[in-house]
Formats: C-alpha cells, sequence, structure tokens
C-alpha cells in the first residue's frame, strides 16, 4: 500500500426533458434527453488497498448496499485495481437523479488520477447513465444512453424535491403505455436560459405520467414545486421520484426550496445549479 488517495464529486443528475421514442428487441428503451448536472450530490474518496473495499457515510448512506452491489464496487472491479472507497452518501437512491451511476463514473474518474491512465471500461456496461454521468455536464443523450453529446449550455437554477419514495426505473419503463414517442425538437443555439426554457416548456418526460400513476405522490411533488413564487417550470427528472423546478436566480430557488421544506418536512429538498 502506497497511501496514494484522491476524491471525486458525483453531481446529481437531472434529465430536464426525456422523450422516449422506442424499444429496442431487448427491451430496452431509446431516449432522446436533455442531461444537466446539480452542484449537489455524492462524493467518492478512494485510497490504494490491498482490495476493495467499501465504506458508505453521509446523511442518505442507510439502504444503500455496501458490498459487490453497490456500483461504485463494480466501477473500481472494473477498471481492474483494487481500492479502498469511502461513499458519501447525499442523494437519495432510486431517485431519478443517477445516484448510483454518477458514483460510478466518479470511481472511474477518481481511478484515472489514482492511476495516470485512461479508464479502460465501457462505461455502459454499468449503467445506461454511467456515459452521460462520465461527461458531468449538460449532455444530450440518446439511444439507450450509449450516445452522448456534450453542449454549452447557460448555467440553470433549480430546486429539486424528493418525497422520499423509492421508484424502480424498470416499473416505470413497464407502465410506459407509447413506447413510441417524438424525439426532442431542435435545440435553440444560444439565446442563454431565456431560450432555454421556452424550449424546455416544448419537451416532456415521457416517464412522469406512469411514475405518477405507481408514486401519485409526485403529482403532489409538482403542485407544490410549480406553485412555487418565480418557478418557471416544474417536471419530474429519470424514472422519478426526483422532480425540479426552474427558477431565474438562486436567491430565488433558495427561498423557494426553504419554503417547501419548512412546508414537507419529511422532503429531501434542495437548492442547486445545474451545468
Ligand atoms: C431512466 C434513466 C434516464 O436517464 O434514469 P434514472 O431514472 O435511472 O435515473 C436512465 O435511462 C436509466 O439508467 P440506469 O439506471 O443506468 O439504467 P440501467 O441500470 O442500465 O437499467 C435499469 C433498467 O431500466 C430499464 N432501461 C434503462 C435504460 C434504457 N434506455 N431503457 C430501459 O428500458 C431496463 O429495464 C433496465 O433493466
Ligand atoms: N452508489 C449507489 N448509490 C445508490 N444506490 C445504489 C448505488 N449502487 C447501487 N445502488 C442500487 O441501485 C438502485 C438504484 O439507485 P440509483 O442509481 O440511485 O437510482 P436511479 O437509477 O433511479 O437514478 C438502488 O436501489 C440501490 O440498491
Amino acid at each position: 500500500m502506497t497511501g496514494r488517495q484522491t476524491e471525486a464529486f458525483a453531481p446529481a443528475k437531472i434529465n430536464l426533458a426525456l422523450h422516449v421514442t422506442g424499444q429496442r428487441d431487448d427491451g430496452y428503451h431509446l431516449l432522446d434527453s436533455l442531461v444537466m448536472f446539480a452542484d449537489v450530490g455524492d462524493t467518492v474518496r478512494l485510497r490504494d488497498a490491498p482490495e476493495v473495499s467499501l465504506e458508505i457515510t453521509g446523511s442518505r448512506a442507510a439502504g444503500v448496499p455496501a458490498d459487490r452491489r453497490n456500483l461504485c464496487w463494480k466501477a473500481a472491479e472494473a477498471f481492474g485495481c483494487p481500492v479502498a472507497i469511502t461513499l458519501d452518501k447525499h442523494l437519495p437512491a432510486a431517485a431519478g437523479i443517477g445516484g448510483g451511476s454518477s458514483d460510478a463514473a466518479a470511481v472511474l474518474r477518481a481511478m484515472e488520477a489514482l492511476y495516470g491512465r485512461p479508464s479502460p471500461v465501457d462505461p455502459l456496461t454499468l449503467g445506461a447513465d454511467v456515459p452521460v454521468c462520465m461527461v458531468g455536464h449538460a449532455a444530450r443523450m440518446s439511444g439507450i444512453g450509449d450516445h452522448v453529446l456534450p453542449l454549452f449550455m447557460a448555467p440553470l437554477h433549480a430546486v429539486l424535491v424528493n418525497p422520499g419514495v423509492e421508484v424502480s426505473t424498470p416499473s416505470v419503463f413497464k407502465a410506459l403505455s407509447c413506447k413510441e414517442n417524438a424525439p426532442m425538437s431542435e435545440m435553440p443555439e444560444g439565446g442563454g436560459p431565456a431560450a432555454a426554457l421556452v424550449w424546455l416548456s416544448a419537451q416532456r418526460n415521457d416517464l412522469q405520467a406512469p411514475a405518477i400513476a405507481l408514486q401519485p405522490v409526485i403529482g403532489d411533488v409538482l403542485t407544490a414545486l410549480g406553485g412555487q413564487t418565480g418557478a418557471r417550470l416544474a417536471r419530474m427528472s429519470g424514472s422519478g421520484a426526483t422532480c425540479f423546478a426552474l427558477f431565474d436566480d438562486l436567491k430565488t430557488a433558495k427561498a423557494a426550496a426553504t419554503d417547501l421544506q419548512k412546508a414537507h418536512p419529511a422532503w429531501w429538498v434542495a437548492a442547486c445549479t445545474l451545468r
């Protein structure tokens, strides 16, 4: 053991729009999604060790598997070097914000830094969301998640809310009645946040209706977010249950987050900036 160590941030992944455009023969769905990343997230710390191990700390550690089932562990094994991992978990799990996928991408990035060589891992083998999480900033994701086009986008300010119900991604895809929907319309080039908001308002999350059917509280979250002063758009991320609302500035987002947390003490609420 040489004692080398490093850490990496694992930001929450937000699907600002998520269109399901088809289904492959193997059951995986074809997606067209605008993804951005928040300045709230988990942190992974890695150090050289004789074998892979994982300790989970943080406010959202409870219930997250601390063994080979964890995507951090899978990422380290796939990279092929033994490391002791500490995952400082702050994002709710099974929440549509890519917690496990972003953690896995952070482990691969940290291992690249620790060992001074590029990751040999095809991120798709760890999960459909891992390729976009390797980019870690605004991107258009398509295919089943394997095509990722990095984008330059102005930062957006948001409030994230999770009502504390876990949602299984396969169950939501299964509950989706129409699998062949229109892709996103052409994205504006330039125009900043105002143009992005107008464009986003005309897009959808096709998984939102089936997720609400499975967990009606998601509808309550969207109503609460949409009713906040200054909320420009409220929508669900990924397969849920986390929803977001967009605001013109961080100050207004923070005020909305304070109000929401006061009204719903059991909900996970975070004001953030998306990039
Ligand atoms: C829906 C999305 C949108 O970004 O986000 P989350 O809600 O998970 O955050 C992702 O596509 C989720 O990615 P990820 O969670 O990595 O998926 P995987 O582990 O590869 O797959 C879990 C299951 O989801 C379904 N799945 C996933 C991706 C995809 N394009 N089509 C699918 O049908 C399949 O049933 C698969 O068995
Ligand atoms: N590092 C991790 N963080 C959270 N959950 C993980 C992790 N690794 C594996 N899991 C498992 O993956 C499941 C989905 O979690 P997560 O990746 O947060 O959800 P989502 O796919 O909705 O974004 C969890 O229920 C948990 O059992």
